[in-house]
């Protein structure tokens, strides 16, 4: 019997999410003999949900929500030696994922891959016991996202990520930590450390142009100096696409990294947009590890 699992963050699409189950149920029901819906309620749902759903034996469980909602989902499945296909309705603001994958963002359009079953294999990455799709970044800046309120989200959209960033730009605060990888070391003084599986950051993409879904490695950017002047003579080479190696970045590209406070310091990461762990912990790549629905 093949089942699908559909879990709903009621509070994404400025409000609208739960609208979109009746035709997503429509369209399951041709292929699935079982279509479970969960609304999520608050902050670990999704993951307690897709954890339940995989060992349940699900065959698809289907995201529809904002990037929360699909980093908890794939946490909830990753663990998992048997795991069930994935899909995404995206509702956030910024839906990283859904754009790497080419997923329509108008969801009506995007509820119609849900009708065939096109695939792709992804990587997924770890940091300790969190698993990631997109990116991780640890620094000032990336901690600033934590700060953005849900009122300056719907106010200012992904602006409000963009402001909080760029105030903690003016400040230049440095940490100060070990980067060690098989193939480079670094002991000293960061800007930020930022690292991609996608190749895209934030919604900007081919932030770093090497980067594969499917190419079983991270790509690490050190970033060393970050004050106004310099961010705005590199940004034309990010967008660019020719960021490899300067005096003010350090590009790794690896499969396992691991990152240490030098001085003890607490630094917490972001991952995916989300608060990730403290330092130390490590990451790793774990090559193949999620087949995707897309168009
Ligand atoms: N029923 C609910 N009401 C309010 N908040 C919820 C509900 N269910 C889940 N949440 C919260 O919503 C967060 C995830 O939101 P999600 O990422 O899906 O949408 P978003 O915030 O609009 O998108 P983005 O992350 O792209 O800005 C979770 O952290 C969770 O705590």
């Amino acid at each position: 019997m093949k089942k699908a699992q559909v879990i709903i963050n009621p509070s994404s699409g400025r409000g609208k999410a739960e609208d979109y189950a009746d035709p997503i149920i429509k369209i399951l029901e041709k292929r699935y003999e079982e279509v479970e819906i969960r609304k999520t309620e608050g902050a670990g749902d999704a993951k307690r949900f897709a954890d339940e759903g995989t060992r349940d034996g699900a065959n698809l469980i289907v995201a529809v929500g904002g990037d929360g909602t699909v980093n908890e989902a794939v946490n909830g499945i990753a663990s998992h030696e048997k795991r069930p296909k994935f899909a995404i309705i995206p509702l956030g603001t910024v839906n990283d994922l859904a754009r790497v994958l080419g997923i329509p963002l108008d969801p009506e359009e995007a509820i119609e891959i849900l009708s065939e079953e096109h695939l792709v294999t992804i990587d997924l990455a770890k940091a300790s016991d969190t698993y990631f799709t997109n990116g991780l970044a640890v620094g000032k800046i990336p901690e600033s996202i934590h700060e953005v309120t849900a009122e300056e989200k719907s106010k200012l959209g992904p602006l409000a990520y963009i402001w909080a960033g760029a105030k903690k730009l003016l400040e230049n605060e440095k940490i100060a930590v070990k980067v060690l990888s098989e193939e480079r070391e670094f002991e000293g003084e960061l800007t930020a450390v930022v690292m991609s599986l996608t190749g895209q950051l934030g919604g900007i993409k081919e932030v770093f142009p090497e980067a594969k879904l499917q190419d079983g490695k991270i790509h690490i950017l050190l970033v060393h100096e970050m004050d106004l002047a310099e961010t705005a003579k590199i940004l034309p080479e990010i967008l660019s696409r020719q960021i490899t190696e300067s005096e003010n970045m350090t590009y790794i590209t690896t499969e396992k990294v691991t990152l240490e406070a030098l001085h003890g310091e607490d630094y917490v990461s972001d991952v995916d947009g989300e608060e990730g762990p403290h330092l130390p912990f490590t990451v790793e790549v774990l090559k193949a590890h999620l087949q995707v629905l897309v168009p």
